[in-house]
């Protein structure tokens, strides 16, 4: 940015490569083994290359989309960057631990949404008055006022979705990242998450946003990495990225 101070990085993925390794479970292609008297399939192994070098570097006050087909990488790249998923070369260096929406929250369905909002706020580390204090918040935001004395079980998809977003955002985050959280909530839902992904990002936090909606995307992001078979195929301002990712599908 012309004028302003360089900013701080806070995630810088170097060189990133993941590989899964898939037992087949289906039709064994070959090789029946009959030793023992006992007929054993011989096991098949094959390896998915989820990413293949990947690097990039995001900033405070960034909200990076990430977009790309359906097994293209995004949710992989997003495990790796909170370490649930070991690279197998390469590196991810970041500032500070990042929160992966929902995982942070360990709900329980049979409790009511309220004893799953205390929950889910001790589980982020907040103690008993910082919890009181955002309570009405947290069932506004999620818009559950009428429902937050029933099981979670209860709840549809969407609900469920709406109450992990509210709680994971009632806590300051430096780095979040949000997987499709967003595609389950309805209209004004979405407005609301949007806005509070912007307040994070103001508050010099960085966002990562995965998502298939080109609207949610454009309205939250200031930049895109567009990734396709494991690969960066365009990394820049949002709505160059997003212009060219729809020009290609069209
Ligand atoms: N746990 C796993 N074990 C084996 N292979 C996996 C696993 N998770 C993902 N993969 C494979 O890695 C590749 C990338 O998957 P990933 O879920 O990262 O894609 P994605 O871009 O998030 O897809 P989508 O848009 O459909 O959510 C796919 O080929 C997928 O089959």
């Amino acid at each position: 940015m012309a004028g302003s101070t360089e900013r701080r990085p806070t995630v810088v993925v170097d060189d990133v490569h993941v590989t899964y390794r898939v037992h087949a479970t289906g039709k064994a292609a070959a090789g029946v083994d009959t030793r023992g008297g006992l007929l054993r399939r011989a096991r098949s192994t094959r390896t998915v290359h989820a990413l293949r070098g990947v690097s990039f570097t995001a900033h405070e006050n960034d909200s990076v989309g990430i977009i790309g087909p359906n097994g293209s990488g995004k949710s992989t790249l997003m495990r790796t960057l909170v370490g649930l998923t070991p690279t197998s070369a390469g590196a991810v260096h970041a500032a500070s631990r990042p929160n992966l929406l929902g995982v942070g929250a360990a709900l329980i369905r049979d409790l009511s949404g309220a004893n799953n909002v205390v929950l889910g706020c001790l589980a982020m580390g907040l103690d008993r008055d910082e919890i009181d204090a955002r309570f009405d918040e947290i069932v506004d935001f999620a818009g559950l006022r009428e429902f937050i004395d029933l099981p979670m079980r209860t709840y549809s998809s969407g609900m469920t979705a709406r109450l992990k977003f509210a709680i994971a955002t009632a806590r300051a985050h430096d780095i979040l990242i949000v997987d499709e959280a967003l595609a389950v909530g309805d209209r004004q839902f979405r407005a609301r998450s949007e806005e509070r992904i912007r307040e994070i990002r103001d508050n010099a936090g960085t966002v990562f946003l995965v998502s298939h909606s080109m609207g949610s995307i454009r309205d939250t992001c200031n930049r895109v990495v567009w990734i396709d078979r494991g690969r960066v195929v365009m990394d820049g301002p949002t709505d160059d990225v997003v212009d060219a990712y729809e020009a290609g599908r069209a």
